[in-house]
């Protein structure tokens, strides 16, 4: 399996990558082995304990979502569950049942040979070697209008998330079963992703913006593997605290398109991007949340970070310069549809 990672990961994407900060390759891996893997995972998350009826509705091994929020909260998405595959408190049994050999083999094959792969045509990226360099997740979207909100991959410390790698596994997805990834490089052109079968989609985990749209699909399948990189200041991977941006207010508004493109190319976006993008955030929340728990304090939470990022004149500022620049980006290019 690692020899076809090294094939479908060449420099054509490579180059993708380094320009648009994202892109996808479809037959990612050989069509039986990604139709083994869609059974393997339809049986993973059908698998039901005879007894227990918690909150993952007797779910053996999946899940529901759960994200950290704050210091202390856990909130979690509706109608979406998971598993992390090192959880060797659910899955290891898993590992020596041949009714699950393909889900493993793609995981053991992730191990080094999905960084091997991309440190070839990325070698700027440092990606991280070894088994603990890389995690993946197993998950579903059952239906009823299961999303994610905006977020970007690696919120805090001491993740080093950088690359994200989804498989999609949907044989039978279709436009208009929605569930597709929405990409929106700052201040530039949003890009929509179908979750079509055995395609894989990627990109920089600690500067995309990205959501998945309300899926309306009964299951919608994705595997995620999230390789690490050493990121050169430890503290680029947590802050989102605007003031700490060391940015000149008069010279960063002298060429905004000059000040887009940078914060675009780095992880200090991530302190600008809910003001930028407020509209949307909220949107999203209220969609991917609608009254479950936590989206109460989501919202607050949002509002709040917006309110403090303008209280600071300067950062207001450039705030709505972002924000006129990236309306005349959005009216000047059509959308990227993939
Ligand atoms: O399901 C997807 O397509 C993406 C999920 C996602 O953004 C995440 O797990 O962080
Ligand atoms: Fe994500």
């Amino acid at each position: 399996m690692e020899a076809r990672f090294a094939r479908r990961v060449d420099d054509a994407l490579g180059a993708r990558l380094a320009s648009r900060g994202y892109a996808c390759v479809d037959d990612f891996l050989e069509r039986d082995t990604a139709d083994a893997m869609r059974r393997e995972l339809e049986r993973l998350a059908d698998a039901r304990d005879a007894n227990e009826t918690g909150r993952g509705g007797g779910r053996k091994y999946l899940r529901p979502n759960r994200t950290k929020f704050g210091d202390e909260h856990l909130f979690g998405k509706p109608n979406i569950y998971e598993c992390d595959m090192h959880d060797d408190g659910t899955l290891a049994e898993t590992k020596r049942d041949a009714a699950y050999a393909t889900i493993w083999e793609f995981f053991r094959a992730t191990e080094r040979g999905m960084a091997d792969a991309f440190r070839r045509v990325i070698p700027e990226i440092a990606l991280r070697d070894g088994p603990d360099s890389r995690t993946v997740k197993l998950q579903v979207n059952e239906g009823r209008g299961a999303c994610f909100p905006w977020h970007y991959d690696n919120p805090g410390a001491p993740s080093n998330r950088a690359l994200t790698c989804i498989l999609y596994l949907n044989p039978d997805w279709k436009p208009g079963d929605g569930g597709e990834l929405r990409l929106q490089p700052f201040c530039g052109v949003a890009a929509t992703i179908q979750p079509k079968h055995n395609r894989l989609a990627i990109f920089f985990s600690d500067r995309t913006l990205h959501r998945v749209t309300p899926s309306t699909a009964a299951k919608r399948y994705a595997v995620t593997v999230w390789l690490d990189a050493d990121f050169v200041d430890p503290r680029t991977g947590a802050s989102t605290n605007a003031s700490e941006l060391n940015l000149n207010a008069r010279e960063a508004l002298s060429d905004i398109a000059k000040t887009a493109k940078e914060l675009a190319r780095g992880n200090a976006q991530r302190a600008l991007s809910r003001a930028v993008y407020a509209d949307e955030y909220e949107a999203s929340l209220v969609e991917c949340m609608g009254n479950a728990r936590g989206a109460d304090e989501m919202l607050q939470a949002h509002y709040e970070h917006c309110r403090s990022v303008k209280k600071n004149h300067a950062l207001k500022t450039l705030v709505d310069a972002l924000r006129d620049y990236r309306r005349e980006v959005e009216a000047s290019a059509a959308e990227v549809e993939l």
